[in-house]
């Protein structure tokens, strides 16, 4: 098996370490074996990167938006091969990772526009005589920090971004989920993207990552991944004055009110609770249901989780793909007897799978009985794993919704137009569903959310500007 490697300065170099992609769905099927970056080919990437940055900047909008443009072109055209790829890496299904794929070759397409888009603003100055002028430009070598749960589009809407807006790149995905970075990069290379102004570092958190971080030459950081490590990051790019964007988890509310259709708030729970195996930052994690509709809803819900089927990724009877590792299924399945252990009652699931082959299959777990301040209603569990909360009335379920660490993302299903705009007013998240899954979100407009689930300036839409670019006023006397 030929070994994946890097890119760096404009070339591909091979490392000493090696990393096995393993397909959650079949633990003896080896995706590929991509290349670990050592600590000084990550310092000669961002040193490239620094290098880079004027002549990126020169290049100009035209050559930018060409490239992105390219990009974006390749990967609509290949998205069933790279959707399979990344089911295969990620465990997702063929038709989640396809739709991710496509995701990701649309955002590269809207950035490319984002490119060529006018910026600046002519401002009359309160003193006669003068003009003002305020412009944005790069903020120069940008590192991007990359989770598992979306091997392409995250990476996407960041490397996107950052190269629309001028950045040069130090790019580091996920250990565990190289495959969908690697052709990524390969695209972007075909592209024609030049040397140093877009470089792939693959390898591990405390390796690459903590070298991006503390290196000097890199200005801003974007990082998507958990509330511990963005959180650590965050101090140690503040401490030395860099620009930081963190992504981090949810502990997503869904409220059912009485005046709900049933079917529909059945199936909105069971897409954003448990589809992509309940990965999701946005996943709605809670279910807060007021008291008439209750036992109906949960009678619905359990039934429906009957006919979903788990399997491996790229069956095509499949609707929940493995857990994406084995830590993350450890874990998922802890909080599965923590929950127990806390008084919740388990209704549904929560146990081990056995399938023909070997890979982290569970079954979704739904409690009932749970209370807000229980560990399983307060913590991001990041599986397919949700509790149900009863509330006496539409404010107590505000009341409870409101009440978490996090604010990422929140929804209601209802009939009430009343209710329904009182919510989006209310919720204390950055997102907010009326009669759609928390989950799911469109690529042209902002993502992100309030309280520990994001710092920063928001991702994705125009807003991305904000931190890929820094302001400039410029005064000119007549
Ligand atoms: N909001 C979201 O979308 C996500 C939330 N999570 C949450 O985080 C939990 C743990 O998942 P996990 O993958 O371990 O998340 P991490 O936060 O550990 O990983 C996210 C990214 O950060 C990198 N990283 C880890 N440590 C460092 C470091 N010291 N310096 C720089 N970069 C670092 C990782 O590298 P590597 O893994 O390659 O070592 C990975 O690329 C999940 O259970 C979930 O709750 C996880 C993923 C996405
Ligand atoms: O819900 C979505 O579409 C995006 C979720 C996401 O970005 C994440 O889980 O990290």
């Amino acid at each position: 098996m030929s070994i994946y490697r890097n890119w760096i300065a404009g070339e591909w170099f091979a490392g000493n370490d090696v990393s096995e992609n393993v397909n959650p769905s079949d633990l003896n099927d080896i995706v590929g074996e991509y290349a670990r970056a050592d600590p000084r080919q990550v310092e000669v990437a961002i040193e490239a990167a620094a290098e880079a940055r004027a002549g990126w900047r020169e290049a100009g909008i035209m050559r930018r938006f060409e490239i992105l443009d390219r990009a974006g072109s390749e990967i609509l055209a290949r998205k069933d091969e790279l959707g399979e790829l990344l089911s295969r890496e990620e465990g997702k299904t063929r038709v989640e990772g396809v739709g991710e794929v496509a995701r990701a070759g649309n955002v590269f397409k809207w950035f490319a526009g984002e490119a060529l888009r006018p910026g600046g603003e002519l401002i009359e100055s309160v003193r006669p005589g003068l003009s003002v002028e305020v412009t944005r430009e790069p903020v120069g070598v940008v590192g991007l920090i990359t989770p598992w749960n979306f091997p392409i589009a995250i990476p996407a809407w960041k490397i996107a971004g950052a190269l629309a807006y001028g950045n040069t790149v130090v790019f580091k995905p996920a250990d565990s989920v190289p495959a969908s970075a690697w052709a990524l990069t390969d695209i972007l290379v075909r592209a024609g993207v030049p040397g140093g102004v877009f470089n792939l570092v693959m390898g591990r958190g405390s390796v690459v990552g903590e070298t991006i971080v503390n290196h000097r030459d890199v200005a801003a950081v974007s990082f998507t991944g958990s509330q511990e490590v963005g959180q650590r990051l965050a101090s140690q790019l503040v401490g030395r004055l860099a620009k930081v964007q963190l992504e981090m988890g949810g502990k997503n509310p869904l409220i059912v009110l009485d005046d709900a259709e049933l079917d529909i708030a059945v199936e909105v729970a069971v897409q954003g609770a448990y589809y992509s195996t309940g990965q999701r930052c946005t996943a709605s994690s809670r279910l807060i249901v007021t008291r008439g509709i209750h036992d109906a809803f949960v009678a619905g819900l359990t039934k429906r989780l009957e006919r979903v089927r788990v399997g491996a990724a790229l069956d095509p009877r499949t609707d929940i793909g493995p857990v994406a590792e084995a830590k993350q299924l450890r874990g998922n399945l802890d909080y599965v007897a923590l929950g127990q252990q806390e008084g919740a009652q388990l209704v549904r699931g929560g146990d081990l799978l056995e399938r023909d082959r070997p890979g982290h299959f569970m079954n979704p777990a739904l409690f009932v009985d749970a209370r807000n301040d229980m560990r399983i209603a307060r913590e991001e569990i990041f599986g397919p794993v949700a509790c149900v909360i009863q509330a006496q009335d539409y404010d107590d379920a505000v009341a409870i919704a409101n009440d978490t660490p996090f604010g990422l993302s929140s929804g209601i299903v209802t009939t009430s137009l009343k209710h329904a705009s009182d919510f989006k007013r209310r919720s204390a998240a950055g997102m907010v569903m009326v009669n759609t899954p928390t989950a799911g979100v469109d690529f042209h407009v902002p993502f992100g959310g309030r309280k520990s689930s994001s710092y920063g300036p928001r991702e994705q839409g125009r807003y991305a500007a904000e931190f890929y670019t820094t302001t400039k006023t410029a005064y000119t006397a007549a």
